[in-house]
């Protein structure tokens, strides 16, 4: 260094040395250094600086930052103090300065314009400044206090070049501040916990196997890769519940550092730990369950090539297989001798259902008004004992998708699934309990699939896709939100009722342990802590369950052949039940059993049901779905989100070709021209007063108590409900938008520029104007459905009975008695007589394209009397390019 020291007294610069030695990350920029390999470089420059010299600078150089720089380079004030020698080499420069100051002392002028001599004072005379006081900020104390309660110093720059190795890892943890899941240091009395259980003083209590939901993590040990990449497992276990993350990291300017991330879970299960020991802490309590009558489900959730599959499906260590072995002892018990087990095994791959047990037959999710998600066409086989178990699912995994990526050479492409039924043996119909194991796809960054040709960058486009939509449910439920997304994938339809209703869910979330993995992992823990957080319950929407011993054979009895009444009683009970416990009724009202997700789920298969033959399913299948039938058709009045899909579906069906008129217009009059011209009357309508015309009570009598009373018939209150459903969505949809355009808009206030903020402010107004009206019109073709029916009241009308033909026309309904003020609107291609397909597309989605929308007026009303202009407005409010 002296060689460049000299070089800098040369050109007169070695003034600047000790300043250079002083040159911070934040200054590079600033100096025009951005380049990170000169970075490096300055860095390095610096540093040796400060190393060569650092004896020799420290006594001479006091140097502290002030805060107010404006140069952007640190401007050391230094006081050279007079009794320390310095063994720096003296600059010429400084040498002559200092002695200028001291032959002439410097003088400021006085306001009489003569001068006085500055009083000169040495260093060694001033008085010392109390550096420590300096320093010193509030904030630091309580650092410094924070620092002592959790018992842990900052590490050190040598601490953090040091390898991660797991012993060295543990001394990592008595020397860095400890971080949650998502990075925050842990409160000092958490910390002090968590040191205490790393030194083996405190053990957490093993966790209850009996919750609802259980979050374990399991650990792969490292792989012939990573070991010759010469990685270290950056995830210690701590104790049997925490694990630690020790990510490393690394500073701008280069050094290296470890951020150590703690985490809390029902098990966690070290490399080391054998399958068997796994499965007795996650499983096995599901196999229990499934025997009380219940609903379990055990999913893996990891990175690609963590373990998922090894954990949940391997043929000889995999869960399901020690839970087959322990479902057919139980069977063989005389308690249980009335049961037997079924299996299906299907796959969720780019969005879609197949038979992994049926040449990969295409399949349908439907789910009954009670949560449960049932597998429509799914091939079952009777299974008594693990051979034949296994065989079935060898068969089974070999079709399964799969492929080679970066992280795995035999990645899972598709989410698997596998089911075990235990149905009764004198009705095969009758499931007692229901068991799946889902082996979900690995989820992966861009770089974890290699060389990937488009198909396997489309597959985990479609994965991470489906997970993303997973996590965004197990968020919903986490925040207690009142619309639940699971129709955002298949696989969240597929696992709803793994999170609602009466369940049992474990997630076992695999992780691995090399450093170059650490993000991936957090990840995965991150993710795995927020279903942790369901697990106390939170949801409301999963009704406590009274009686452990849930006899979910009775729910699912009354999809095969219960009686509606029954059915409708025992659901009031529950809405009692559970209605007492909350006071927000309306939203639990929603999500209770019929929520809005129970209208869209099945809706969006039934148009392919329809498509689908009956040749695509298996003949015991099919036999199945006749018995259904014929039971079903016994009963009028079937649910329609009850479980008997299949008697569900055909009656629906049959409703709705020839003849679906019967309260299809009203499914379109969704858009009244009171709404888009003149809100504030159509409100105030008395024709909407609904409290000032009917007597509440009336309605929810029963017809057969009094004759005067109206009746409706399930149909109608059907219909009315989904279409309030269709109601909720629409003004959902519309508040989201409305959430967004705030968003965009005070985003755009905060950066841009007064002009282009006016133009943007206009738009804003614009399109919030048409949301709200919009929502406005979604509302209002609600309370005109409301009107109708309380028109139909007043006018007698018993409309429990099927309306007559002529009702059914749109052109004649409503009848000419009760005139409501709606006009209809219908999409163009849509005929007078809608067709099926319209009925399934449109009727509950009341938003009709804007670039198609057609008017019909009413015919009973007069054509001249008709507001033309109106309906004109109301078109181009929608952007119609067409109006008749
Ligand atoms: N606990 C374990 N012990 C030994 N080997 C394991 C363990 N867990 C996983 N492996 C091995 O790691 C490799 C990847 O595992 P696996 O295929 O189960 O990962 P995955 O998470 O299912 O991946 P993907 O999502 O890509 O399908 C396999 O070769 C498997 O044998």
């Amino acid at each position: 260094m002296s060689v460049f020291l000299d070089t800098l007294r040369k050109h007169d610069l070695d003034q600047f040395y000790s300043t250079l030695a002083q040159l911070s990350l934040q200054d590079y920029s600033r100096l025009g250094i951005t380049n990170t390999a000169d970075r490096r470089k300055i860095f390095g420059l610096v540093q040796s600086i400060r190393k060569d010299n650092s004896a020799d600078i420290k006594p001479n150089m006091m140097t502290f930052s002030t805060s107010t720089m404006t140069s952007g380079l640190r401007q050391p004030q230094t006081y050279s103090t007079t009794t320390t020698t310095s063994r720096l080499p003296q600059p010429d420069s400084h040498r002559r300065r200092q002695s200028i100051i001291a032959d002439k002392p410097p003088s400021i002028t006085t306001h009489g314009g003569g001068e006085r001599p500055m009083r000169t004072r040495t260093m060694s005379d001033a008085p010392r400044p109390d550096l420590q006081q300096l320093l010193r900020s509030p904030l630091r104390d309580k650092r410094i206090q924070l620092r002592q309660s959790l018992l842990m110093d900052q590490p050190s720059e040598e601490d953090s070049d040091e390898e991660l190795g797991t012993t060295k890892n543990r001394r990592f943890r008595a020397s860095a501040p400890l971080l949650d899941a998502y990075g925050v240091p842990l409160s000092p009395a958490k910390a002090a916990v968590r040191s205490k259980e790393q030194s083996g003083g405190f053990v957490l209590p093993p966790s209850d196997l009996d919750q609802k939901i259980r979050v374990c993590v399991k650990k792969r040990p490292l792989n012939k890769k990573e070991l010759e990449k010469g990685e270290k497992d950056v995830a210690p276990t701590v104790g049997t519940r925490s694990l630690q993350i020790n990510e490393p990291k690394l500073r701008l300017d280069m050094s290296k550092y470890t951020d150590q991330h703690s985490f809390t879970f029902d098990d966690v299960f070290d490399s080391d730990v054998p399958n068997s020991t796994v499965y007795e802490r996650t499983a096995l309590p599901l196999v229990h369950y499934i025997f009380k009558g219940g609903k379990a489900t055990c999913f893996a959730y990891g990175q690609t090539g963590s373990g998922k599959t090894y954990t949940m499906l391997d043929p000889r260590h995999g869960l399901y297989i020690l839970a087959a072995r322990d479902i057919f002892t139980m069977l063989r018990k005389p308690e249980n001798e009335h049961l037997t087990a079924w299996i299906g095994l299907y796959e969720i791959y780019q969005g879609q259902l197949y038979d992994l047990l049926n040449e990969r037959k295409k399949l349908f999710a439907r789910e009954d008004g009670k949560s449960n998600v049932i597998i429509m066409g799914l091939k079952e086989y009777p299974i008594d004992n693990v051979n034949k178990l296994v065989q079935v699912f060898d068969y089974g995994s070999s079709v399964r998708t799969t492929g080679t990526t970066g992280a795995n050479d035999s990645s899972s492409r598709s989410h698997a699934v596998l089911q075990i039924l235990l149905k009764h043996k004198a009705n095969k119909k009758k499931i007692h309990g229901k068991l799946s194991f889902i082996d979900l796809a690995g989820s992966e960054r861009g770089a974890d699939r290699g060389e990937a040709d488009t198909k396997t960058r489309m597959e985990g486009a479609e994965i991470n896709k489906s997970l993303l939509a997973l996590k965004e449910c197990i968020r919903a439920l986490d925040k207690d939100k009142r619309h639940t997304p699971f129709r955002q994938s298949k696989l969240t339809q597929v696992l709803k009722d793994s999170f609602v209703g009466h369940s049992r869910t474990c997630m076992v979330a695999t992780i691995s342990p090399g450093g170059s993995n650490s993000e991936h992992t957090l990840n995965t823990l991150r993710y795995a802590d927020r279903v942790k957080e369901l697990k106390g319950e939170r949801d409301k929407r999963n009704y406590v369950e009274k009686n452990t011993n849930v006899t979910q054979e009775e729910e699912y009895e009354d999809y095969e052949e219960e009686e509606e009444e029954e059915f409708m009683q025992e659901d009031d009970e529950e809405e009692e039940e559970y209605f007492s416990n909350d006071s927000d009724i309306l939203n639990e009202y929603t999500f209770h059993g019929e929520n809005l997700l129970d209208v869209d789920f099945p809706n969006e298969q039934d148009t392919l049901f329809m498509q689908s033959n009956s040749s695509m399913m298996a003949p015991q299948e099919i036999e199945q779905q006749t018995d259904l039938k014929s039971s079903a058709s016994s009963s009028s009045n079937s649910r329609p989100n009850s479980m008997t899909y299949p008697n569900r579906s055909n009656s629906q069906y049959a409703s709705i070709q020839p003849q679906p008129p019967k309260t299809l217009p009203r499914s379109y009059s969704m858009y009244s021209t009171d709404t888009a011209s003149d809100t504030s009357s159509t409100y105030s309508s008395p024709q909407r007063s609904f409290h000032s015309t009917v007597n509440t009570t009336s309605l929810s009598t029963p017809s057969t108590q009094n004759e005067s009373v109206p009746s409706f018939s399930h149909d109608h209150m059907d219909e009315f409900i989904r279409f309030h459903r269709a109601e909720i969505r629409e003004t959902s949809d519309c508040t989201k938008r409305e959430t967004k355009l705030v968003s965009h808009m005070s985003l755009q206030l905060s950066f841009d520029s007064q002009t282009r903020n006016t133009s943007e402010f206009l738009k804003y107004l614009q399109d919030l104007d048409e949301l709200l009206e919009h929502k406005l019109a979604a509302i209002e073709a609600l309370r005109d459905r409301i009107s109708d029916i309380v028109g139909q009241i007043e006018l007698g009308h018993h409309i429990s009975a099927p309306l007559p033909p002529q009702m059914m026309r749109n052109d004649d309904y409503p009848p000419p008695a009760y005139q409501p003020t709606t006009q209809y609107y219908y999409p163009p291609h849509h005929p007078q007589e809608p067709s099926s397909k319209d009925y399934l597309n449109y009727s509950y989605y009341p938003t009709p394209s804007p670039q198609t929308v057609i008017i019909q007026r009413q015919p009973t009303r007069s054509k001249d009397s008709c507001c033309w202009g109106c309906l004109a407005a109301l078109c181009l409010c929608f952007g119609a390019k067409e109006c008749c």
